[in-house]
C-alpha cells in the first residue's frame, strides 16, 4: 500500500487517520458543496469504509460477500464520480506517488487513493470494467445486484 507523503488537518480538527493497514491515508478534506442538481446517491453512503486496492476489490466483488458492500476502492469518499482528466504514468520508483500527493493538495484536485492497475494488470477486462471499478461506489454496485 502507498505511504503518504504529507499530512493534512481535517475540518473537525482531527489529523491523518490511518486505516487498518496503517498505510493508506483517508482523505480528510471536507467534502465540497454539492453541485446544483447533484444527487445524494453520487456520494458514498459509507464515509468510514476502508480502502482496498483494485485487485483486492475485484476478488471481494467476485466472491460476492454481502459484507463487502461496505468497501470502496478509492480514497475519494465524496463528490460526483467522473472520468479522470489526467493519468499519472511512470516507472516504478519514478516518484509518481510524490507527484500525485502534491497535486492532491490542491483543493480542486481529486485523486484515487488506490492504484487501479488497469493498464498493467486488468487491461484485458476492458474500459467498461475500468470505469465501473473506479467511478461507481461499491455499495451502488451491490444494490444494482439486488443486495
Ligand atoms: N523529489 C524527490 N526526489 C528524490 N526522490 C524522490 C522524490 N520524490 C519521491 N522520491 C522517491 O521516489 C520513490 C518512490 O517512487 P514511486 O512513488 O514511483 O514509488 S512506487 O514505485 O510507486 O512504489 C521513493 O524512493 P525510496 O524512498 O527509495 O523508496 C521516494 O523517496
Amino acid at each position: 500500500a502507498p505511504r503518504t507523503l504529507y499530512s493534512q488537518k481535517a475540518a473537525d480538527g482531527g489529523f491523518d487517520n490511518l486505516d487498518e493497514r496503517s498505510q493508506v491515508l483517508v482523505d480528510l478534506r471536507p467534502p465540497p458543496p454539492l453541485q446544483p442538481g447533484a444527487q445524494l446517491h453520487n456520494r458514498t453512503a459509507y464515509p468510514d469504509a476502508p480502502q482496498v486496492d483494485a485487485e483486492e476489490q475485484l476478488q471481494q466483488y467476485e466472491q460476492g460477500s454481502e459484507k463487502e458492500a461496505n468497501i470502496i476502492p478509492v480514497s475519494n469518499t465524496y463528490g460526483t464520480k467522473r472520468l479522470p482528466n489526467a493519468i499519472i504514468i511512470g516507472v516504478k520508483k519514478g516518484g509518481t506517488r510524490a507527484l500525485l500527493e502534491f497535486l492532491r493538495i490542491h483543493p480542486d484536485v481529486r485523486a484515487f487513493g488506490a492504484e487501479p492497475h488497469f493498464f498493467d494488470r486488468f487491461y484485458d477486462r476492458g474500459l467498461e470494467w475500468y470505469s465501473f471499478m473506479q467511478y461507481v461506489p461499491c455499495v451502488l454496485r451491490y444494490r444494482s445486484k439486488g443486495l
